[in-house]
């Protein structure tokens, strides 16, 4: 242990990425603290990934054995499926009790001590701590911060928890509203809508910028917007923001046009989700006693090494993961950067290369990506003046999807025309979430479409799609 300090490693915010970079420190032999204010596991465990997966795996059953049509055609008939919302709902938070509880327990198997209050750096190498029984202070000789986010809620739009609430309170699913408004097609409005679909509500989409998705590559969200929009009870404002939202019986929403600002509709609705972003935690983490200020956005500046910058250069003994850094606002982005601030700190310098981490929204079906977008592609190849080639195949030419009955989707491979590398790999398409990651690890390992075609894909499984996708990038 390093001398002279209480602790080697003091990690501030008990969430998927402290968690992750306690474990890794406690493996590296580091003595390790971990400081949490409220709910141990953070976001992804209390209020996101995890009851958000568990409502998308409920309804999405409901989804399945209400669709007559679907079932017919592999030749089974389900008559009058029901559901208990309050069951469901259950579901959703025994899980996050179950896995909150998991993660405490492996923390405090492993000897990491857990300390239950406000963390705040309090000069170099030193922690205060706000806790139920008074403050005090702890020495460490690396701080690692990763405080989160929480959610964004733009100006104008009034929040009461019941009938006006973000993410946070949706996940508990403590009512069905008939007519939902969700403001914002992102990860999260995209995922509420297929629960909320689902389960039978009517829903209103309100998207800000010109096209629903924005955050996804072009053709794999209009694709999804053909199969997880279109054919269900949801309608969209696109282009338009909600102005001003007011809570209560009925919620009314004020719509203006994003460009104009004009006014353009008033919507009356039973309740509203407000999915529109987040943004760090970062207020009163006493990064001012370091001489560390917050970027543009508040988020924490970190190199890629997740060292924290003070004035563009490293801060001795300081880092930060995390929603906090806004790079890549994942849960399994978070942990990653845990391990990799670990392995700086024993003195084995490692980066976190962001290209290869996917991303999926679990819809039904899934959207899942790894690496660039066409988009961003493209402006690379311009930079770098070297031409890019796109490659895509389809679910409906793919046996096991056949089989499934489950045909609608599509795998998009971008890579560089010269050399072969793959620059990104976006699927739309049933266990697409599952589907990426030999993609993931073809980017990671900087591959070239010329070598992955020639791998062998076990017959008839989903994987061949992507297998498709390469041997048609490489002409062969
Ligand atoms: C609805 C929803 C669904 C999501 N689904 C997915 C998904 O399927 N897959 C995925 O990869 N990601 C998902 N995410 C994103 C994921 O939850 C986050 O990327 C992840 O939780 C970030 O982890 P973190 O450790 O950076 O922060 P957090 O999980 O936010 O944890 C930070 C913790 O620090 C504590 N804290 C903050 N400041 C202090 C302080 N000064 N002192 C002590 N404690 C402090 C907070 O109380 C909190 O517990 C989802 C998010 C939401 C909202
Ligand atoms: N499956 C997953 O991995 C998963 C699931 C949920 C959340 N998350 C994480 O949580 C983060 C937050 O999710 P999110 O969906 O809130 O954010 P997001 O950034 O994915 O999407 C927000 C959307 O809201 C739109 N918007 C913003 N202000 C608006 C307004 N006033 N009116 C209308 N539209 C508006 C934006 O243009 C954008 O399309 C994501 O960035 C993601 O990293 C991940």
């Amino acid at each position: 242990m390093s001398q002279g300090f209480d602790y080697d490693l003091a990690i501030i915010g008990a969430g998927v990425g402290g968690h992750g970079a306690a474990l890794h420190a406690v493996s590296c032999g580091l003595k390790t603290a971990i400081i949490e204010a409220a709910d141990m596991g953070g976001t992804c465990v209390n209020r996101g990934c995890i009851p958000s997966k568990a409502l998308l795996a409920a309804s999405g059953r409901v989804r399945e054995l209400r669709d007559a049509h679907h079932l017919k055609t592999l030749g089974i008939q389900v008559a009058g499926v029901k559901f208990e919302r309050q069951a469901i709902a259950d579901h959703a938070n025994n899980l996050v009790a179950k896995i909150q509880g998991d993660l405490t327990n492996s923390l405090k198997r492993l000897g990491v001590d857990i300390i239950r209050g406000w963390g705040k750096i309090a000069g170099t190498q030193k922690v205060s701590i706000v806790t139920d029984s008074g403050e005090k202070t702890i020495t460490a000789k690396d701080i690692i911060l990763s405080p989160g986010s929480v959610p964004f809620v733009p100006p104008g739009i009034e929040v009461d928890g019941k009938t006006v609430f973000t993410s946070d309170q949706g996940v508990k699913l403590e009512s069905l509203p008939d007519w939902v408004a969700i403001i914002g097609s992102g990860y999260i409005g995209l995922e509420f809508s297929d629960v909320y679909s689902a389960l039978g509500c009517e829903i209103t989409m309100i998207e800000a910028l010109d096209q629903l998705m924005p955050g996804f590559d072009r053709d794999i969200a209009k694709l999804a917007e053909r199969v997880l929009i279109t054919p269900r009870d949801i309608d969209t404002y696109v282009g338009i923001y909600a102005k001003r939202v007011i809570p209560g019986s009925p919620v009314v929403i004020e719509l203006a046009d994003f460009k104009t600002k004009e006014d353009v509709d008033v919507l009356e609705v039973d309740a509203c989700l407000v999915a529109t972003g987040r943004i760090p935690a970062t207020q009163n983490l006493g990064l001012e006693s370091v001489g560390v200020e917050l970027d543009r956005r508040n988020f924490i500046p970190v190199n890629d090494t997740m060292a924290v910058l003070s004035g563009g250069e490293p801060v001795p003994h300081l880092w930060a993961i995390g929603d906090a850094t806004g790079k890549m606002m994942l849960a399994h982005a978070a942990s990653a950067q845990g391990i990799v601030a670990v392995e700086n700190i024993c003195g084995r310098h490692k980066e976190v290369d962001y290209l290869s981490i996917p991303a999926a929204a679990f819809t039904h079906p899934e959207v899942s990506y790894v690496g660039m977008t066409e988009a961003q592609a493209k402006e690379k190849a311009t930079a770098g003046s070297f031409e890019i080639g796109v490659a895509k195949s389809y679910f409906k030419g793919n046996s096991k999807a056949l089989a499934e009955g489950e045909s609608d989707g599509m795998a998009k491979v971008i890579y560089r025309k010269d050399t072969g590398e793959v620059l990104g790999v976006h699927i739309f398409g049933i266990h697409a979430s599952d589907l990426i990651h030999e993609a993931s690890a073809a980017i990671a390992n900087r591959q070239s479409v010329h070598t992955l075609a020639h791998l062998v894909h076990a017959h008839p499984t989903l994987s061949e799609v992507l297998d498709e996708a390469y041997k048609r990038a490489a002409a062969i």
